[in-house]
């Protein structure tokens, strides 16, 4: 579904990605993880085409993103707040975005009623623009306006980031069911390895703009990214030492 060749991004001189090949099949969920300005939300811009690399590219269903428009008709996404339209509600961008889509404003209120339960009463009928939400209600909003589009591929940064735990786990499943039951490719980029390994079949290990690692995720995955990213090891922090427990991310 997704093809990258020779894909290189430098700022101010630094090559920030540097993907010579990489190939995301039609059904996969992918979680990509990686240190802080590691590369993931530059890697999501370009297969977005939000910015262009200087050099390489980005094929969706074997069309160069950049240039082409095929792949917005199947792709729905959310990398921040700048996705969303601040002056509506909720509800109102909901239907834009529904609109888009050709749904009636019945279709768009009967995937709202099913997402009762992840909006957890706070964000529908609350008189509220999405510019007064909290990050994680704004989260919400995004990541069910992704769902609204019954895309083929979804693209989600960090969507675990600012949800509290009940809607961390709701979140885990409707991505599970989106992939698994409606085979709807996922990529999402996680720093919390518990809920992406649980989320993703295989999960891309970004350093420095290169993914070292391409993994199917399988029972020693967790171990191997705890290990990698040196949680449950002893750091010193001055005069004090710190214990990581690894038992405590289960
Ligand atoms: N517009 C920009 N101008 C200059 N440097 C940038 C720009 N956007 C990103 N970078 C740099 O590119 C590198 C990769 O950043 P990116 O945001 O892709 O990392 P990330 O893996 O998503 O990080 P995080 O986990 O903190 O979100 C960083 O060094 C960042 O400072």
């Amino acid at each position: 579904m997704i093809e990258i060749k020779s894909l290189k991004k430098i700022y101010n001189g630094i090559t920030v990605v540097d993907i010579p090949h990489l190939e995301i099949r039609k059904g996969e969920s992918v979680g990509l993880v990686g240190n802080n300005g590691a590369g993931k939300t530059t890697l999501f811009r370009m297969i977005l085409d939000l910015i262009r690399p200087e050099s390489g590219e980005v094929l969706s269903n074997g069309e160069v993103v950049a240039g082409h428009e095929n792949w917005k008709s199947y792709t729905a996404s959310y990398l921040d707040e700048g996705f969303l339209i601040d002056y509506l509600t909720p509800e109102e961008y909901m239907y834009f975005v529904g609109g888009l889509h050709q749904q009636s404003r019945a279709q768009v209120d009967e995937t709202l009623t099913k997402l009762g339960d992840f909006f957890n009463d706070e964000i529908l009928n609350r008189g509220k623009y999405i510019r007064d939400l909290s990050k994680g209600n704004q989260c919400k909003v995004g990541v069910a306006s992704c769902l609204l589009q019954n895309p083929q591929l979804l693209m989600l940064d960090e969507p675990f980031a600012n949800i509290d735990p009940s809607t961390q786990f709701r979140l885990k499943n409707m991505l599970k069911e989106a992939n698994r039951s409606q085979g709807i490719t996922t990529i999402v980029s996680s720093h919390d390895l518990n809920h992406i390994t649980d989320v993703c079949e295989r999960i891309l290990l970004m350093e420095r703009g290169i993914i070292i690692k391409d993994i199917a995720t399988s029972s020693s995955t967790l171990n191997e990214l705890e290990d990698y990213f040196g949680v449950g090891q002893t750091v010193s922090a001055g005069t004090v030492n710190v214990s990581i427990d690894k038992e405590e991310n289960h």
